[in-house]
């Protein structure tokens, strides 16, 4: 039979019997296409050997260090696309965190297990606290984003939220600062705000807190950040036109993100007009409000150690931005970071607290106790309703805002724990491998958090049984990249929990509202973890 080559060399005679044997320009365009066909095959063939020669040295890391893998995840279809359609189904239902802990289950207690879906690189789920510890804090520089950065830059382009290495460093530190600052001031910030949302709440009658919560928490972020709210609470009374474009273009650019982000490597595929509309949208919004304001002039001329200015936070960390653009990012990702979580913790705090009412009832009794008369919150105060952190803790355990996240070796790197077959062994993580982690999955692993891991019982805060729960705990992550919102965010929480108990002396389950069991409700998961069909409750002022 004919070989390949042969068949080749054939070709190419007879190429040159047609053509000729002179050089004429179609024979000089044959050999460059010849040379940089070589080239080519050159250079890939130079790389896969690489790449083995890379996966040869890595394994030999991984044997010295006894490492083994976890089980992996069984699949009946080719490229497990039977998987895949699992996970879009449960997603469409509103019920892929209860399908993802469903999994989990069937691997305690060694819990961990990966992955290879389509032609994706191997995705490892770490659960244990050793492997969670690991990967944030003691081997943090071991892992990177992977594709985070260009899946969220049309509306944050370069900001904490997205960089790393010494930019993100840079980032952090400035805004290190201001978040310490924020933690010395008073709670004014919510005061304003927490008023509107009681005005757009009817006296007597139900209403879906959830939306409201959103509200809420942009127009405290922006006050925050900005120096002036886009009161979006007061939307159809006399909130701004600007505002209000403002407002409804950061809800969709943010919808875009969180579609972006699940499409992962292949985020680039959803980049529709309206969602480039609203990123210039708000884009162009910040940027006028930034010149208008002249605050990059400003942080050249102007003492910035004015913080009692409703602005201190954009002049403090425009003295330190580059350009507008740098300026406009960094605000842009914190508010990204501090908006929707803050509404989500608000919204499953009061769906659990209408659903379990001799809860809501000592946290009543607790507030009067310390509040007496008083309005407003202080810290302090807030401090001392002790069962309110308890409520607040738990659930940020049972409903994490960010459920679920991931990060990518940028090196060969070692998880300690979950490889082998009794779960115990070292596990190899290759450069450009996924490890994924969950605070949902981990909340409801029942060696952790005790035979009613999956119940709301805010007094397992309180009792001391878990003193000792570390990495299994960790809703605002924790390590370098800790939330840097963290007490501002517990704060509005506690403060907007505080105030909407002592207005409406009635805040109850509407009749006719489901009680699901917790965990089984519909959800809707984008960037952050929502209930799919709100919070629901009825209230009233006056005994
Ligand atoms: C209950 C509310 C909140 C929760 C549960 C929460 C949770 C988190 C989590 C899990 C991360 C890490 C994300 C990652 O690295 O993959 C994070 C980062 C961050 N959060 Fe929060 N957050 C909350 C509120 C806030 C607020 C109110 C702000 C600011 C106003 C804020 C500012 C930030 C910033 C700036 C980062 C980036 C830190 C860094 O990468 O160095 N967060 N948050």
């Amino acid at each position: 039979m004919e070989s390949t080559s042969d068949t080749l060399l054939w070709r190419v005679k007879s190429w040159r019997q047609v053509h000729g044997a002179v050089d004429s320009p179609s024979t000089i365009v044959f050999t460059i296409l010849v040379l940089v066909a070589s080239l080519v095959a050159g250079r890939l063939l130079s790389s896969a050997v690489s790449r083995v020669w890379e996966y040869h040295i890595d394994s030999q890391y991984g044997r010295q260090h006894g490492c083994e893998l976890p089980p992996e995840l069984p699949k009946r279809w080719p490229l497990g696309i039977d998987r895949i359609k699992e996970l879009w189904q449960s997603n469409s239902e509103g019920r892929l965190l209860a399908f993802l802990c469903s999994i989990a289950k069937d691997y305690e207690p060694r819990n961990n297990l990966c992955q290879y879906l389509l032609v994706g690189p191997r995705a490892f789920h770490v659960l244990h606290p050793k492997n969670v510890e690991v990967l944030l804090s003691t081997n943090f520089k071991d892992y990177g984003f992977g594709c985070r950065p260009s899946v969220f830059a049309p509306l944050l382009g370069k900001g904490i939220f997205t960089q790393e290495g010494a930019a993100w460093k840079h980032s952090r530190e400035l805004l290190r600062k201001q978040f310490v600052r924020a933690q010395y001031q008073d709670l004014r910030y919510f005061h304003e705000h927490v008023a509107n949302l009681i005005a757009a709440m009817p006296e007597h009658g139900t209403v879906d807190l959830q939306p409201l919560f959103f509200n809420l928490t942009l127009d405290v972020a922006t006050e925050l950040l900005f120096g002036k709210s886009v009161y979006s609470l007061r939307a159809d009374i006399d909130q701004k036109a600007e505002n209000k474009e403002f407002s409804e273009s950061f809800n969709v650019a943010q919808e875009g993100l969180a579609k972006r982000f699940r499409l992962a490597p292949f985020h680039f595929v959803y980049n529709p007009p309206e969602f480039r509309r609203a990123c210039r949208n708000v884009h162009t919004f910040v940027e006028r409000y930034i010149r208008e304001q002249g605050f990059m002039k400003r942080s050249l001329d102007e003492n910035v150690e004015d913080h009692d200015s409703a602005s201190w936070f954009i002049k403090q960390v425009a003295a330190e931005s580059a350009s507008e653009t740098d300026l406009r990012d960094q605000l842009l990702n914190v508010l990204l970071a501090g908006r929707d979580t803050t509404a989500c913790c608000l919204s499953w705090t009061f769906r659990l607290l209408v659903r379990h009412p001799d809860r809501l009832q000592r946290l009543r009794e607790e507030v009067k106790a310390v509040m007496g008369n008083l309005t407003n919150p202080t810290r302090e105060q807030i401090r001392r309703i002790s069962f309110l952190t308890c409520v607040v803790k738990e659930s940020l355990r049972l409903y994490p805002p960010v459920p679920l996240n991931n990060r990518e070796a940028v090196k060969t790197t070692i998880l300690p724990t979950g490889g082998g077959p009794d779960g115990t062994s070292p596990m190899l993580v290759r450069k450009g491998e996924m490890v994924v982690f969950s605070q949902y999955v981990n909340s409801r692993v029942k060696s952790l958090f005790g035979p009613d891991a999956n119940d709301f019982r805010p007094e397992r805060w309180e009792t001391g049984e878990l003193n000792d729960i570390g990495w299994g705990y960790f809703p605002f992550i924790g390590g370098p990249r800790q939330c840097l919102g963290e007490d501002f965010a517990l704060m509005e929480v506690s403060y907007t929990v505080v105030r909407l108990l002592q207005t409406f002396a009635v805040i109850e389950l509407p009749s006719g509202e489901p009680i699901e069991p917790v965990g089984t409700e519909r959800q809707k998961l984008t960037l952050v973890l929502s209930s799919a069909d709100g919070c629901r409750v009825t209230v009233g002022k006056g005994t």
